[in-house]
């Protein structure tokens, strides 16, 4: 059975059992009538997968993959802030009449500093000490910038990655700061794993583990009937990431060069409303 399912469904369990609900408080984000959108929450939740053993997609319903793979190349290949170079309508209620969602996100990764190895972005910084300084403790990227969050549609949820090199293996940590359960963890775990993944590739390592830091990581209140449908549907054996072992050069990967195989998943096709 997936282990991606088991987190998710033990995460799931725990924020309904032992959570706390904000309703009594002023919450920023609204549903698309005006309703304040009230969460139940856990404070610091610590996922970790092992990439070794699976690619950790739920099958309990199925992930579009593809627009989350997308979306991810986006941020972190394209470094892109507008959404009209994205495949997918995700970001759109976040754009400006040019389609900018601000300096968030690929704004940030794009932004060049002056490095030992010279003046380069964050994600070129992460590749060359990969390369070149495997030992560091200081490889990372942080996209949480405070002189530029007030020019941002929304500040970054996943801000910060903390790479790690132990013997041939890539590891990492992504931090993040608020997690929308229902409609974004399978998406963002799927993402970053597969970031640990073509990372590892263009540095001659593997992939390892995955370990994802949630500070609050919260059910909305409308998708808590839906929560609890999908964590008692069956699960499947985890698909398979298979990735063109040709690409060495990380800004080479094209969609094309990676599928995901054997991806059995419950037709569980609720609507999902995403709170602004
Ligand atoms: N409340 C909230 N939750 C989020 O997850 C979120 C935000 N806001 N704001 C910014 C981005 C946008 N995100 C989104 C937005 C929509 C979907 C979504 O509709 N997913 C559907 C279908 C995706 C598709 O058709 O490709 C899903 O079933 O997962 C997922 C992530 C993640 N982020
Ligand atoms: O990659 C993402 C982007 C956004 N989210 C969610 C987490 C929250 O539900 C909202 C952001 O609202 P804040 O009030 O700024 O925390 O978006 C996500 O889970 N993953």
């Amino acid at each position: 059975m997936s282990k991606a399912d088991q987190i998710f469904v033990a995460m799931c369990q725990d924020i309904l059992a032992n959570g706390s609900w904000d309703t009594h408080l002023q919450v920023r984000p609204r549903w698309n009538d005006g309703t304040p959108a009230h969460t139940i929450k856990k404070f610091g939740v610590v996922n970790r997968y092992d990439l070794q053993e699976e690619f950790p997609l739920l099958t309990l319903r199925r992930t579009y993959w593809k627009s989350a793979l997308d979306e991810l190349l986006w941020i972190w290949q394209k470094k892109s802030n507008n959404v009209h170079d994205l495949s997918s309508g995700i970001w759109d209620a976040w754009a400006d009449e040019n389609g900018s969602i601000g300096k968030a996100y690929g704004y940030q990764l794009g932004v060049q500093h002056p490095f030992g190895e010279g003046v380069c972005d964050q994600v070129d910084h992460v590749l060359w000490q990969l390369k070149n300084d495997p030992a560091s403790r200081r490889i990372m990227t942080n996209i949480y910038t405070f002189a530029d969050l007030h020019e941002m549609a929304l500040a970054p949820c996943a801000y910060s990655m903390t790479f790690n090199v132990t013997g041939n293996r890539l590891n990492a940590i992504l931090n993040q700061r608020s997690q929308d359960v229902l409609a974004a963890n399978a998406w963002n775990v799927s993402q970053y794993a597969l970031l640990v993944h073509l990372f590892a590739q263009a540095s001659g390592l593997e992939a390892g583990e995955l370990v994802h830091v949630i500070a609050d990581a919260h059910i909305y209140d409308r998708h808590v009937p839906i929560i609890q449908e999908l964590i008692a549907q069956k699960q499947h054996e985890a698909p398979k990431l298979v990735i063109d072992p040709s690409v060495r050069d990380f800004y080479a990967f094209t969609k094309g060069h990676f599928s995901v195989e054997n991806y059995q998943f419950n037709p569980f096709d609720q609507k999902i409303e995403v709170a602004e």
